[in-house]
């Protein structure tokens, strides 16, 4: 099979959708993988060490996508490459459809088949592709918000471990899934006044248990949750109904009584967030201001870091892009246990019920 890999697009996002590593696994296996000059590049990966592992170069993204079956990418499509979709080629990508009517409509017109990354589900009903980026933006989450806690970004002036004799931050991580608790290991390992709030009591179990108890667990509900945002410093919404819009759980009327220069990080801005001003932001322009407080918004923050980032996904994703250039989508999605919750989109039918209802839309199943 033809595989392709063009360059990211999105605003400075520097990850690449393969490592050298996988390249040699897939050629080894007899598929050609085809990559645009320069993808590797902001993750220190340079043209030439893809090809020493096997891959062709070449020059434009558009001979990339018009060259192959299989499309591996790591965001999802922007409007500038809506032209490039077409219904003989399969793509594997992160795709948070819930999020974007503009890409669900884009994906179904050219009548592609689209498979997400961040639904498809491993044998113990958790989320393998999703899991590797939700541990980085875990733990760049506190490290953001430390950093525009900072008085210069209109933050509160307050040091996330303070120092002895004078109180920490009070942090408060609202989810605590993997990316959760990947916030709370960073904010508490800079000893940091953690609170979280979960839903699943077995899920705070674990952390009491974890941290003895120095990390504060609260079952999630509107009267507490409203408690700890308005004595934090920094929130960190790190919530995640699989395939579907986030809950908003922060309203702006809560943020108006927050404590002035407190800010709120949204991890799960690609699902649409979980505070309602929430909008996404870039790594250019991160940042915005909702009433007295600091919203960071990034909708790609693993991008920060692609080196780690990249190696963390293509870990990750390898398996299954083997399985489907092994076997082809329709086989491997019939086979692999857990991959054929990621198919999104086929021959301009929606194949996924949460997407649908995000934007009532009908949901189709595949024919036998
Ligand atoms: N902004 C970015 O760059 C990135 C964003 N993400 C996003 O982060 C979000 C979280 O992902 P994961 O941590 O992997 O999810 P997860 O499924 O591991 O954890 C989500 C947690 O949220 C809890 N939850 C659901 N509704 C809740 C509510 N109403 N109140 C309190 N807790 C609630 C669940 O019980 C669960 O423990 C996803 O939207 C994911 O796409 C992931 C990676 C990068
Ligand atoms: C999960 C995702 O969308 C990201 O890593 O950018
Ligand atoms: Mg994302």
């Amino acid at each position: 099979m033809k595989i392709g890999i063009p360059r990211e697009i999105k605003n400075h996002e520097y990850r690449v959708a393969i490592s050298p590593a996988g390249v040699h696994e897939l050629v080894g296996r007899g598929h050609d993988v085809i990559i645009e000059a320069g993808a590797g590049v902001g993750s220190s990966f340079a043209d030439a060490d893809f090809k020493a592992a096997g891959a062709q170069i070449l020059s434009t993204a558009d001979q990339v996508w018009e060259s192959t079956d299989l499309l591996l990418k790591v965001k999802e499509p922007i409007a500038e490459e809506y032209a490039r979709l077409r219904q003989d080629q399969v793509l594997f990508t992160y795709l948070h459809l819930a999020a974007s009517k503009d890409c669900t409509d884009a994906l179904l017109a050219s009548k592609t088949t689209s498979i997400a990354y961040e639904t498809v589900v491993g044998a113990d009903g958790s989320l393998p592709l999703l899991a590797p980026m939700s541990e980085v933006a875990g733990r760049l989450a506190p490290q953001a918000g430390a950093y525009h806690l900072m008085r210069q970004g209109g933050g509160r002036g307050v040091l996330m471990g303070g120092v002895p004799g004078v109180r920490p931050a009070k942090v408060v991580v609202i989810g605590a899934g993997v990316s959760g608790k990947n916030a709370i290991a960073v904010a508490y390992g800079m000893h940091a006044d953690v609170t979280v709030l979960d839903l699943s009591i077995a899920r705070l179990r674990e952390i009491d248990a974890q941290y003895h108890g120095q990390v504060k667990t609260i079952t999630s509900n509107t009267l507490e949750l409203e408690q700890a945002v308005l004595d934090a410093d920094l929130v960190i919404g790190a919530v995640l109904v699989p395939g579907a819009k986030a809950p908003t759980l922060v309203s702006n009327n809560l943020v108006s009584r927050m404590k002035p220069g407190s800010v709120l990080v949204d991890i799960a801005i690609d699902q649409g967030g979980c505070f309602e001003d929430s909008k996404p932001t870039t790594h250019a322009e991160p940042t915005y201001q909702v009433h007295d407080s600091v919203f960071y918004c990034v909708a790609n923050m693993p991008g920060a870091v692609p080196r780690t980032s990249t190696y963390a996904l293509t870990n990750a994703t390898l398996p299954y892009v083997v399985a489907l250039a092994d076997k082809g989508w329709k086989e491997a999605t019939a086979t692999v246990p857990g991959l054929a919750e990621g198919l999104s989109t086929h021959d301009g039918k929606l194949l996924s019920t949460e997407v649908a209802a995000a934007h009532g839309y009908p949901v189709a199943t595949l024919p036998a």
